[in-house]
């Protein structure tokens, strides 16, 4: 970090993902950091927590907060996730407000623009994701349209997927963050404790081909993470996964426990990747019934108010 610490015109500071649910906000956010540290699917409303992922430049240091999709909320879940959004909007220094080059602007993306509007402190960046997925003049036409959403700083489209110009929407959000010195140590890449990231990851792995409205139903704790004794490359974690109905944990079990048998090893495998270590995976599946209703439930598993 040598220089770092007293640069002169080193900028530091947060910026956030508002978008639709399944615009591609944590993809953006992965990208940007480089690496894995939100989960992705193509689920809408993958993502629950505000995730912070770091970007390490050498004249700034960014702080991505990524948050859950904005959506008109149904359940207290979404009650709670919409209240988790609009506090971080008030807080970061720029905001990214994400939308996919290929879908139409429509009501949802209109929603959340009024919803911006009525934020004047914070500079928007408006940012058209997804260009991989249509033709250039139908990029071009998507950015008119979201121009003609609000005032923006500026407006910038890009792809995650093939790492078109994520590089410059790091630039423009870096330009709206203040002078200070670098807030996280450098090399550090998220502020998440590690039993987050593992819960995120094994919620990923069971989202993976189930429908309806599962996806919601499924949470994840990781009860106790720790290294086997004498043995520095090893981690025995302990996690539970939680449903909303019986007819759910069957789903989730599979016959004869086969379905759980994959999610288990394709959640081991990232997990590994994610801590360097080899891993022994306890997952058991547990129901707690409507717990995105119930305000109990909801603090057992994190949510807060
Ligand atoms: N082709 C393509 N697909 C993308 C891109 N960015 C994201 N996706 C896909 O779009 C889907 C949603 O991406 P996410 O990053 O989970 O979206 P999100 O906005 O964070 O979603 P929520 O957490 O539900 O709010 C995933 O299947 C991604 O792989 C991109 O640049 N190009």
């Amino acid at each position: 970090m040598d220089g770092v610490t007293t640069n002169e015109g080193f900028r530091s500071g947060f910026a956030c993902f508002i978008g639709r649910p399944n615009v591609g906000k944590s993809t953006l956010m992965n990208a940007l950091v480089g690496t894995k540290v939100a989960i992705t699917s193509n689920r809408p409303q993958t993502t629950r927590r505000a995730i912070r992922g770091i970007v390490h430049r050498p004249d700034a240091q960014l702080i991505v907060v990524d948050t859950p999709g904005l959506h008109k909320p149904r359940t207290l879940l979404g009650e709670r996730l919409d209240s988790l959004v609009r506090s971080t909007l008030t807080e970061v220094d720029a905001i990214g407000f994400c939308v996919p080059a290929d879908e139409k602007v429509g009501p949802g993306d209109k929603y959340i623009a009024r919803e911006l509007a009525g934020i004047k402190k914070t500079p928007i960046v408006a940012i058209v994701t997804k260009t991989d997925l249509t033709p250039p003049e139908r990029v071009a036409e998507q950015l008119m349209a979201v121009g003609q959403l609000g005032d923006f700083a500026d407006i910038v489209p890009c792809s995650a997927a093939d790492g078109f110009q994520v590089d410059l929407v790091g630039d423009l959000l870096i330009q709206h963050l203040p002078e200070g010195m670098p807030l996280y140590p450098e090399g550090d890449l998220t502020d998440e404790p590690e039993q987050v990231l593992v819960a995120e990851l094994i919620r990923e792995a069971a989202l993976e081909g189930v429908r309806d409205e599962l996806p919601h139903s499924i949470a994840v704790v990781v009860d106790e993470m720790a290294p086997r004794e004498g043995r520095d490359d090893f981690m025995d974690v302990y996690a539970h996964l939680y449903v909303e109905r019986d007819s759910q944990k069957g789903i989730i079990i599979g016959h004869k426990g086969s379905r759980l048998r994959e999610v288990g090893s394709g959640a081991r495998k990232q997990i590994e990747a994610l801590l360097g270590t080899k891993v022994y995976l306890d997952l058991r599946v547990s129901v707690l019934k409507e717990w995105q209703r119930d305000p109990k439930h909801l603090r057992r598993l994190g949510f807060y108010d």
